[in-house]
């Protein structure tokens, strides 16, 4: 983790407070300045976007969102339901093509590069809604997400070949406390063990910026802890770049370097999370007078 970070991920804890938002939250439609987010270039940064705008049919769905995401960083995304976050991702990850500004990954401009190419460059995603085959095991979901990263034509020789990635499957599964799960089918496994080995399919592929879309949503409260836990080794142990849509503020606050408020496409607010949740226009936009 990079100074900067380490400094905002203290300022993070002290500004811990439990609670959700989101669906709830009060919506006032006036400000549009972005807090504490700087239009400064740097060195180290991984990901920068500049202007990024999506709009359908002339609507505009992402505007103007500018921000820089540095090596190690902890981003938490929040904002209501509606407010643009996983289009944002679509966006940085190339599932949606951006109508206005330039996103750059490692000082590349990636604006218009495939899903594909940017994974190549290490950037991975978890999406909202579960991904997994039903019918297939844990490990061998591993096993061929393994496989698919190995490049073209691996993939094709999955069960001939399979032995070749048993070391790599077998430590991702330990890492992602799977290993006693290796041969249960998909449909078995609970919300959390399911969020796991999405978790695990994207590691093994080995990203260094990870995007995590509601890695909660779904999972009971007991298995949220763990959940939390194995989110934040992969970020400390592992060192990864993590940006990540949640919406559980006590989940998020023990995680986040700083936090990224969404309102109508906009990004209000980017600052530490002591910082981002004492900001009068973040409260009167987005989290309310209660809070
Ligand atoms: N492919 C699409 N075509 C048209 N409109 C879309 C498309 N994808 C998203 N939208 C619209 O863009 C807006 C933002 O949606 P998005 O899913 O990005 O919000 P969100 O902040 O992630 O919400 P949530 O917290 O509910 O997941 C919504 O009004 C949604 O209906």
């Amino acid at each position: 983790m990079s100074n900067r970070a380490a400094a905002a991920a203290s300022s993070a804890t002290a500004g811990a407070s439990a609670g959700v938002v989101g669906a709830s939250a009060g919506v006032v439609s006036a400000p549009v300045e972005v807090v504490g987010a700087s239009a400064e270039a740097s060195v180290d940064s991984v990901l920068r976007l500049r202007g990024v705008g999506w709009s359908v049919r002339g609507v505009p769905i992402v505007e103007e969102v500018s921000f820089d995401v540095h090596e190690g960083e902890f981003i938490a995304f929040i904002g209501p339901n509606g407010a643009g976050k996983t289009s944002l991702f679509n966006l940085i990850s190339g599932i949606y093509p951006a109508t206005h500004g330039v996103i750059e990954l490692d000082g590349a401009d990636i604006t218009t590069e495939s899903v594909h190419g940017r994974a190549r460059r290490g950037l991975g995603r978890t999406f909202q809604t579960s991904s997994l085959w039903n019918g297939m095991t844990v490990a061998d979901h591993v096993r061929l997400a393994a496989q698919a990263a190995a490049g073209p034509g691996a993939s094709y020789r999955i069960w001939r070949r399979a032995g070749r990635y048993a070391g790599q499957v077998a430590e991702t599964l330990e890492r992602t406390e799977l290993a006693h799960r290796a041969d249960t089918l998909a449909s078995a496994l609970s919300h959390g063990e399911k969020r796991k080995l999405e978790l695990a399919v994207l590691l093994v592929s080995d990203p260094r910026l990870i995007l995590l879309d509601e890695p909660m949503a779904g999972v009971s409260a007991e298995e949220v802890p763990a959940l939390t836990a194995l989110i934040r080794s992969v970020h400390r142990d592992l060192g990864r770049t993590v940006l990540m849509v949640e919406h559980h503020m006590d989940v998020l606050l023990g995680l986040a370097d700083r936090l990224a408020v969404m309102h109508h496409g906009t990004l209000l607010a980017l600052d530490t999370p002591a910082a981002v949740m004492a900001d009068a226009t973040v409260q009167q936009a987005y989290l309310g007078e209660g809070l």
